[in-house]
């Protein structure tokens, strides 16, 4: 597919899958005009498989100047895990991410961690849950965390902007759901692929790093296409950037060893649904500042219409009321890419409720741009009544990696 010149396609009203679609496909163009052949290599003293497969279905590519799992379309899985790291050396988080980019590249061909063997005596080299399925768009998103840097003794190379974030006035985090010093996401159109690689990049790295947390997810799309609805049934992307311009500034980290990365932002957030199911569809609707079905903001028709924040009725009321969670987020100023997940684990132990809300994921070039949004919408947040953050974790996602390369080298060159 080419996009030309006079298409002028970011005017042109499409939907922000279509949208995210076309920027994943201008990501793929530049990853596969600098292919090749592929096959094998020796490199670094070990062998890295090229992306050299011609056969895998719904594929997403690994090799970029991005990873993937960032700008590229949205999923209907995750399998989210943050991870300790038991190393005790620098050069030993090198080795781990020598040996995981060919297993990342293989599982996102929907291939095996390793070719199937014929000795039954020995544990197998993939568990095996994946067999049949074929790549299901599998992105895999590497990121490492603030505590990472004291850990391996690597401050002088922690990013400023890389810093647990702050207490937020509401918060009620848990730190079985807080922090983590490596992060795997792993989004696909099965579920059982996302849990797959997760799952056995872990068992690849026994003894070098353990699970401290994970999340599953999921996101439905309409089956004509659009944005996916959040539990609170209301369409949950609608704001983000899209264009490669607005992306540029939001989302890519311009300098030094992270430059082409993102700063990922994870926050698990419970939705009460008891309470929001009990709350008028009036009350819901002014919660958010857009109309449920539709997703327009309040008092315009179309999902995308631009609004302004200011913009008041003949009574003086604002149309989008300033309580209201996307008022509040705009007004910030700021930008950034969510990518976020439902999820539903059972039901709270203690309360018996729902344990149901939101992966919140977002990237940004930089934290601040979270920190700025989540202070803006402060106290005043109605959707606060609604909502209660859990779990909260930072991470720093390298940059993409070219072919012969391996995941976060500029971090490893900069040492
Ligand atoms: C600090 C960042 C944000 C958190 C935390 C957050 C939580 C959260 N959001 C929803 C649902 C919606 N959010 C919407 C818009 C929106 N939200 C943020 C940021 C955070 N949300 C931004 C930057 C925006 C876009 C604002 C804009 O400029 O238009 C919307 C409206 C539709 C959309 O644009 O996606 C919904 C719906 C939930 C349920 C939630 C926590 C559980
Ligand atoms: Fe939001």
């Amino acid at each position: 597919m080419t996009v030309s010149k006079d298409d002028k396609w970011t005017e042109k009203k499409i939907s922000r899958r279509e949208m995210l679609k076309l920027t994943g496909v201008g990501m793929a163009g530049v990853a596969i005009g600098a292919s090749g052949l592929g096959g094998v290599m020796k490199a670094m003293g070990y062998e890295l498989l090229e992306d050299d497969s011609t056969t895998a279905q719904n594929k997403v590519n690994f090799y970029g100047p991005h990873q993937s799992g960032i700008v590229t379309p949205v999923q209907t899985h995750i399998y989210f895990a943050s991870l300790n790291v038991l190393l005790t050396s620098k050069q030993e988080l090198q080795e781990l991410f020598k040996q995981w980019t060919p297993l990342v590249v293989r599982l996102m061909n929907g291939e095996t961690m390793v070719e199937a063997t014929t000795n039954t005596r020995v544990p197998t080299g993939d568990t095996g849950e994946a067999a049949g399925l074929d790549a299901a768009n599998l992105s895999i998103t590497v990121g490492i965390g603030p505590s990472l840097f004291d850990k391996l003794a690597m401050q002088h190379l922690k990013p400023t902007a890389l810093q647990d974030l702050p207490h937020f006035p509401k918060d009620q985090l848990q730190q079985e759901w807080t922090g983590g010093d490596l992060c795997i996401q792993a989004c696909a159109d099965d579920p059982q692929v996302a849990f797959h690689a997760v799952r056995n990049l872990v068992r690849a790295a026994s003894g070098k790093v353990e699970i401290k947390w994970s999340q599953a997810g999921f996101n439905s799309f309409p089956a004509k296409g659009g944005t996916p609805r959040n539990l609170f049934a209301f369409k949950d992307g609608t704001g983000n950037p899209t264009d490669v311009q607005e992306l540029k500034k939001a989302v890519w980290v311009d300098n030094g060893w992270l430059k082409d990365g993102s700063y990922l932002v994870a926050r698990k957030i419970q939705m009460h649904l008891e309470t929001w199911d009990r709350t008028s569809l009036k009350d819901q609707e002014a919660t958010f500042g857009r109309h449920r079905d539709s997703g327009a903001p309040l008092g315009k028709t179309q999902e995308f219409d631009a609004f302004d924040v200011e913009e008041k009725d003949s009574n003086g009321e604002y149309l989008m009321p300033d309580t209201s969670h996307t008022h509040l987020a705009r007004k910030s100023g700021v930008q950034m890419l969510r990518r976020s997940y439902s999820y539903a684990s059972g039901v709270m132990s203690n309360t018996g409720a729902h344990d149901a809300g939101l992966l919140f994921i977002s990237f940004q070039k930089d934290p601040a741009q979270f920190i700025a949004v989540q202070n803006s919408l402060g106290r005043m947040d109605k959707l606060n009544e609604y909502i209660t953050h859990r779990g909260s974790a930072v991470f720093a996602c390298f940059p993409g990696v070219q072919k012969g390369s391996y995941l976060g080298e500029a971090l490893f060159n900069a040492l």
